[in-house]
């Protein structure tokens, strides 16, 4: 009968559904009703009443077994059993005495509110008794774990005794979610014990632990000085080649760059906005691959311009550029270049670099206002006003170089290092060595502290001593893989580190995606970068990117005729490699070499320049021996920097400090500017200014 209601109500009611399996209510509802029909139709059809008791024991039978199966408690198999009994028997009864009797529906009824009560009862039981094995289980888990952790303490704390003779009392053990390794944090012994102690043995407790090849026990700072952290890889993911994450989202110097993977795949990131970075790795060690994921992580950043030298033909810069023009060098649509200039030239470097000075120096005044407003010294650097980062590809053997040539760029990029930390303009060098001329170099030293070291098994030159002053027991035999090697930073203790492999295609694939995330330059360091920043993706001055028979640097034909627009440097008169310069483009080349090397030729370091912040191209003047302290190109730069800081002028220190001449020069000139009205001297004892007579 039922059946038939659900045929019927198939289309538009509800639908039994005969899979689900009974509740206490449901259950002993069936049964009852099962039991009432089964007496009933057995009673009017004669049917012999043993027949109802064979079926009760069967199922019985039947349910005892699957119950067993699904492994429920004997009091639910018990109860189930006796409904089928009982069921079975009142059946077996109400057939021979008549089911529609008063005695037969009132015990029926009372059969089934027993059914259902004790159902839900066993249920319940059933029930709890999961919950208690499940509690069980995870108490045996965590047991077992608990007692892995122990051992692991144990073991250490007799490590750490043996080895470096600190008795240790470890407070927890964390095992690393990636499963390559734990981190003990202990607590130091009383007596002024330092970390530094367990960490300068390094290489010993890994020793001593047996830990595999890549694998260390690395000791850091705890909570707080009486603490110590010690990281123990166990399983070396500096053998896995790991690709550059997929994962394209917006970057900011200030939130750091993700340079590469710590051994317990944590990220290490570098934070560039006041620090430069070294990058030392021989030929082979997977260098080229580690600058093409550091301009990744700067392409994605929001407030972040790349400016990239590679003398080796501009091939760490190439990849980067290229998908953004079209087989003529035009701009494609949508798409701009991964870095925003790229010098593959000694010409076009030392372009480069005069432009970062002139911008350095012109944001020093230009942005007086905004600093004052943001109560810093430290220009903030926003997608408004970003970052320049200069990525020198083997940089390090630039700056030791006893070339002429490379000598004069040397000068420039230890002035941009020197100069240009608080107005956004930092460097990222890469060396082929740790060499001591350049980790012996005072501004290295002191401003690249980020260091990175690839070793990729080479131990020739590889004093990672010198790269990583006061950290011992690091060994390249640690890290012989491509790619692998050792990172620190002033914010990470120096570490085994993997950098992400990175393919052409991807390359391609990031300068897309982050195509709309570049910034511009900001308007006062465009002005001050001049016409040869304007012009640095023209057809011309990138054919050598195309036209694989001229040299990096030189110009198409088109620019050897055409001066460059903004009145910026016009590159072709630089070119060395002409097939036939003209008569005065020769002229040019000797003027400008001339003046060069009067300025940079002999000295280590160069005089400041003093470009007019505000002109445009490369100039020249800048460049003139000037030994003439009241000579008018700086005074004309002071002038222009004072009028730049309005109406709050400037101090003769300030000023001083700017044009980079001695105080009392220049507090000479500009007595004499102001007598000549070209200033006004606002005098307020030890605040006194000078101010320019527009904003007098
Ligand atoms: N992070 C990495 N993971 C895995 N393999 C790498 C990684 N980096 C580099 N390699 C491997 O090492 C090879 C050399 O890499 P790369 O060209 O970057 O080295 P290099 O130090 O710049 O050498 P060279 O100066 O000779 O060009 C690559 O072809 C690649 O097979």
């Amino acid at each position: 009968m039922t059946t038939n209601t659900t045929t019927k109500n198939h289309e538009g009611g509800p639908v039994w559904d005969w899979a689900a399996g009974h509740g206490p209510v449901t259950g002993a509802l069936s049964a009852t009703t099962g039991a009432f029909a089964l007496a009933t139709t057995g009673a009017a059809t004669s049917m012999p009443p043993g027949w109802a008791l064979a079926v009760g024991a069967a199922g019985a039978i039947g349910h005892t077994v699957s119950s067993l199966r699904d492994r429920l408690s004997a009091r639910t198999i018990t109860m189930r059993s006796a409904s089928w009994l009982v069921g079975a028997g009142w059946t077996t009864w109400a057939m021979t005495t008549g089911p529609l009797t008063w005695a037969a529906l009132g015990s029926l009824a009372v059969i089934g509110v027993g059914i259902g009560t004790s159902a839900h009862s066993t249920l319940l039981h059933e029930e709890a008794r999961e919950l208690e094995a499940l509690a069980a289980a995870e108490r045996q888990v965590a047991a077992e774990l608990s007692a892995g952790r122990r051992a692991i303490a144990a073991e250490w704390v007799d490590r750490v005794q043996r080895v470096c003779g600190i008795t240790l009392r470890v407070l927890a053990v964390e095992m690393w979610p990636t499963g390559t390794g734990f981190t003990i944090d202990a607590e130091l012994p009383p007596g002024g014990t330092t970390y530094g102690r367990i960490a300068q043995e390094s290489a010993k407790l890994s020793a001593d632990a047996r830990l595999p090849h890549g694998c260390t026990a690395t000791a850091g700072p705890g909570i707080d000085q009486g603490r110590v952290l010690i990281d123990v890889t166990t399983k070396n993911v500096l053998e896995q080649e790991v690709f550059y994450p997929s994962d394209y989202s917006r970057l900011s110097i200030h939130t750091g760059i993700p340079w590469g993977l710590r051994t317990n795949a944590d990220e290490i990131k570098a934070y560039l906005r006041e620090q430069c970075a070294l990058v030392v790795g021989p030929t082979g060690s997977g260098k080229t691959n580690m600058v093409h994921t550091i301009l990744a992580g700067f392409a994605r950043a929001e407030d972040v311009l790349t400016w990239v030298i590679d003398l080796n033909a501009g091939s760490a810069g190439l990849p980067w550029a290229r998908p953004a023009f079209d087989t003529h060098g035009h701009p494609m649509d949508g798409v701009s270049p991964g870095i925003d200039w790229l010098a593959a030239s000694h010409q076009e470097a030392l372009v480069m670099l005069n432009a970062a000075v002139r911008i350095a120096k012109h944001r020093k005044t230009a942005y007086q206002d905004l600093m004052a407003q943001a109560n810093t010294d430290l220009l903030p650097i926003s997608a408004q006003i970003p970052q320049i980062m200069l990525v020198v590809d083997e940089g390090a053997e630039i700056l030791s170089s006893n070339d002429r040539e490379l000598k004069k760029l040397a000068a420039l990029i230890l002035e941009v290092i020197r100069i240009a930390r608080a107005m956004g303009i930092r460097t990222v060098l890469t060396a082929l060595g740790a060499t001591s001329s350049v980790v012996g170099n005072l501004m290295i030293r002191r401003e690249a502290k980020v260091r990175v070291a690839l070793t990729g098994g080479e131990k020739e030159g590889m004093d990672l001593g010198k790269q990583f002053p006061g950290s011992r027991g690091l060994k390249p035999e640690q890290a012989p893989y491509k790619g692998s090697g050792f990172m620190g930073t002033p914010e990470s203790e120096v570490g085994l580190f993997k950098s992400w492999r990175i393919l052409p295609n991807q390359i391609r694939d990031i300068v897309t995606a982050t195509s709309s995330i570049h910034p511009t330059l900001d308007k006062p360091s465009t002005k001050a970068a001049g016409g040869a920043y304007a012009d640095r993706w023209n057809p011309e001055r990138t054919a050598w990117m195309r036209d694989h028979t001229l040299t990096p640097g030189t110009a198409g034909p088109a620019a050897q005729s055409a001066p460059t627009s903004g009145g910026g440097l016009n590159l072709s008169a630089l070119r060395d490699q002409q097939p036939a310069p003209a008569a005065d483009e020769d002229e040019a080349v000797r003027a400008f070499m001339e003046q060069i090397d009067q300025q940079f030729g002999t000295a280590p370091e160069p005089r400041e320049n003093s470009e007019r912040p505000a002109a445009s191209g490369l100039n020249l003047s800048a460049l003139r021996d000037s030994d003439d302290e009241g000579g008018p190109s700086w005074v004309a730069d002071a002038v222009a920097a004072i009028k730049a800081a309005g109406p709050a002028g400037m101090k003769p220190s300030a000023v001083a400090d700017l044009v980079r001449r001695s105080r009392q020069a220049v507090r000479a000139a500009l007595k004499a500017a102001a007598e000549r009205g070209e200033l006004v001297y606002r005098d307020n004892g030890p605040h006194s200014v000078y101010v320019h007579p527009d904003h007098a």
